[in-house]
């Protein structure tokens, strides 16, 4: 089989990240929304760099202002997804764009999502669950919301609590009250760190708020006693290469340390992160892991397979996709 159409598994995915322009140039256009310096000439989403990337991240989601709309852009995310033989996708919701941390506003937010993704995953077989995430750079106060979002509405969908954003900002210790508070929820945790900052970012990560999985993670690979503590811990990372190198933290494919976490022993997956912004499809990021490492079909079956395995779905969910991964 060919490794592009390989079934695959995907950890880490932002929802309104992954908005084709086209569905929110759309949208804009319906509502009135201007959308100033979110796209080039061409109809790409344009950025200078990381953090101007999260401005235009923003000004972008501006335009989806209801339920109705994210349940549009569940739907358009999903398609895309189901055209790259994503099986299993986590993806990551803030409630900020979905009601501002209010919640009852989010529960009819997530009503929405989750009926769009139950028709995809009858009409597509690409089955979703959903990550709540807290955005550091709106602060300690307002992850505390979100965690309170994510708690009342944990279960069998809303499986996991996470973090994005600017780890620039602030420390992990701030947002510690919010994992505690998704931990108590029985939520599974995870949080962007080791993509701008160095190891330590990681280590304080893993330490303060306790998370299984780490968004990113890759520089970790600059402290090898660090990586010793991810394979003790049974830390998972969720690699996203073609993101990394679109945004600068490494110049090319060939410089990305995934191979060498990879042979380290570390468990890592690969997703696409927000992939119209980077242009990038989790076959792209297939086919350059294959272009640039070598890597062959045994290694995407391994990869896949130990994906699932730190999914953060029910025992249930995991034998289900467990079996179509072994299937085809
Ligand atoms: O590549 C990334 N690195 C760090 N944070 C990100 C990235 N992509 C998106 N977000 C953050 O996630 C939030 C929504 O889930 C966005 O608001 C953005 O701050």
């Amino acid at each position: 089989m060919s490794i592009l159409e390989l079934p695959k598994v995907e950890l880490h995915l932002h929802l309104e990240g992954a908005a084709p322009p086209t569905f929110i140039r759309g949208l804009a256009q319906e509502k009135g929304v201007p959308l100033e310096g979110v796209f080039d000439d061409d109809g790409h989403y344009q950025y200078k760099d990381f953090w101007d990337f999260l401005k235009v991240y923003e000004a972008a989601t501006a335009c989806l202002q209801t339920p109705q709309d994210f349940a549009r852009l569940t739907t358009a995310v999903l398609e895309e997804c189901a055209a790259n033989g994503v099986v299993y996708a986590e993806t990551f919701l803030a409630p900020d764009f979905c009601g501002g941390g209010d919640v009852a506003a989010w529960k009819e937010y997530l009503h929405a999502i989750q009926e769009a993704a139950d028709a995809a995953e009858r009409d597509l077989g690409v089955t979703l669950r959903g990550i709540v995430t807290a955005v550091r750079h709106f602060g300690a106060d307002q992850s505390r919301k979100t965690a309170l979002c994510a708690a009342e509405t944990a279960g069998d969908w809303v499986v996991g609590f996470g973090m994005g954003g600017d780890e620039k900002y602030g420390e992990p210790k701030d947002y510690a009250y919010a994992f505690d508070m998704a931990r108590e929820a029985k939520l599974q945790l995870t949080s962007h760190a080791g993509e701008w900052n160095g190891p330590d970012e990681v280590r304080a990560s893993i330490r303060d708020l306790g998370i299984k999985r780490v968004g990113h993670g890759v520089r970790a690979i600059e402290d090898a006693d660090l990586i010793r503590e991810i394979k003790d811990k049974g830390v998972a990372l969720e690699v996203c290469p073609g993101s990394n190198v679109a945004l600068g933290v490494y110049s090319s494919w060939d410089k990305h340390p995934i191979d060498l976490l990879r042979k380290s022993g570390v468990t890592v997956s690969v997703s696409t992160d927000d992939p119209p912004f980077f242009h990038t499809t989790m076959k792209n990021e297939y086919d350059m892991l294959n272009k640039t490492f070598g890597w062959d079909e045994s290694i995407f079956r391994e990869l896949n397979k130990s994906a699932i395995s730190s999914a953060f779905c029910s025992e249930e969910t995991r034998s289900e996709i467990e079996k179509k991964l072994e299937a085809a």
